[in-house]
């Protein structure tokens, strides 16, 4: 069905049916995971070095993160295993609740901050220069030490070929800079003899990159971040700034944005194709829809779609869709279930009907 590695995969109907005849359209799925992101890459690494200093007798009491909820599940699911306290910053009513509960049942000391991402990540940054607690967001670089292992798998996956684009969704914009990092790293060592062409996506409520990109990165202005079905990725003043532009400059990226109504059709059309995406994927196949159709990606050109979590973190966004309960959205692939009288006759007129073009 989905041919490839498990977490590397073409998606052949979604790039033959929904992107022009694309014929190289591949995913990678950094959601089937342990806590279901990308964020369990890098998270590995840190809460071992952690685990590591402590038994050197380091005084670090905890390990703590602002989060839009896919950081604080993989911090504390990794401290919860290690035995070491974890703390999160969360912004309250921001975060899914799949989200919300993974650190919750993990044991970490969970803040719900009445303020947003941005300024949970100001006062965690306050407190920990102040308390023994060790910082996990991904301005550590040992985060991106892990994460950068998706950008060699996926060259490993391609057999050493280089894929010619890689769209990863981009908030804090730590992961951009860690695929660079990992494909560059391919690139020094001979492994490969290029990198590809990064494209990061964000969504139009939360692009203070894409607007820096668009100022042909002459002006750079934190933005405040409204609401987005794109939840993990509804940042407006993204710590690793400087290390995503030094990574999309390096090669010859672009940034796109996604409206709200574009990424959940997007995120809606994958799912129709089996992939159960989770929204932020919706933002990247947007980028990637864009750029198809002002002919920047080609139908033949390997492109890899990297999606960030697992859907089944995001299911309120989708049962909002397939209900049409989203103001000012047509929810245009929405597909609700049929109330249908539980009787022989009613549920064949129904299936008839569905069926008609079929049968
Ligand atoms: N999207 C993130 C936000 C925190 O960013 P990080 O780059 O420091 O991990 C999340 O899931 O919390």
């Amino acid at each position: 069905m989905f041919e490839g590695n498990s977490n590397c995969f073409w998606a052949k109907r979604l790039g033959l049916e929904y992107f022009g005849g694309m014929n190289e359209l591949w995913v990678k799925h950094c959601g089937i995971s342990h806590t279901g992101s990308f964020k369990d890459l890098g998270m590995t690494v840190l809460v071992s070095q952690v685990n590591r200093l402590r038994r050197l007798k380091r005084p670090i009491a905890g390990v703590g993160c602002a989060s839009t909820g896919d950081t604080s599940a993989a911090l504390s699911a990794y401290c919860a295993a290690a035995g070491i306290p974890s703390i999160v910053f969360l912004p309250a009513d921001r975060i899914s609740i799949a989200q919300l509960v993974q650190p919750i049942a993990n044991g970490a000391t969970v803040l719900s901050l009445d303020t947003d991402f941005d300024g949970c990540m100001r006062l965690i940054r306050e407190v920990t220069a102040e308390l023994p607690i060790y910082l996990a967001n991904s301005l550590n670089s040992l985060r991106l030490e892990g994460q950068k292992t998706a950008a060699i798998e996926i060259v490993q996956q391609f057999d050493w070929q280089v894929p010619d684009w890689v769209i990863i969704p981009g908030g804090n914009l730590g992961n951009i800079y860690a695929f660079y990092k990992g494909f560059e790293l391919c690139r020094e060592l001979g492994l490969v003899d290029k990198v590809p062409r990064l494209v990061c996506a964000q969504a139009a409520n939360a692009n203070p990159l894409y607007l820096y990109y668009k100022s042909e990165w002459k002006d750079f202005k934190p933005v405040i971040a409204s609401q987005t079905f794109a939840s993990a990725i509804q940042i407006g003043d993204p710590v690793s700034i400087d290390r995503a532009v030094h990574a999309l400059k390096a090669t010859n990226g672009i940034v796109e944005e996604a409206t709200e109504e574009e990424l959940m059709n997007a995120t809606a059309q994958a799912d129709q194709t089996g992939m159960f995406a989770c929204p932020h994927t919706g933002v990247a196949l947007t980028a990637l829809k864009k750029l198809r159709d002002q002919g920047v990606i080609n139908k033949n050109d390997r492109t890899v779609v990297v999606s960030t979590a697992h859907g089944l973190k995001f299911t309120q966004s989708k049962v909002d869709y397939h209900s049409r309960e989203i103001q000012n959205m047509l929810c245009q692939y929405a597909n609700p279930p049929v109330n249908v009288k539980a009787d022989f006759g009613s549920v064949m007129d129904v299936l008839k009907k569905k069926l008609s073009r079929n049968i």
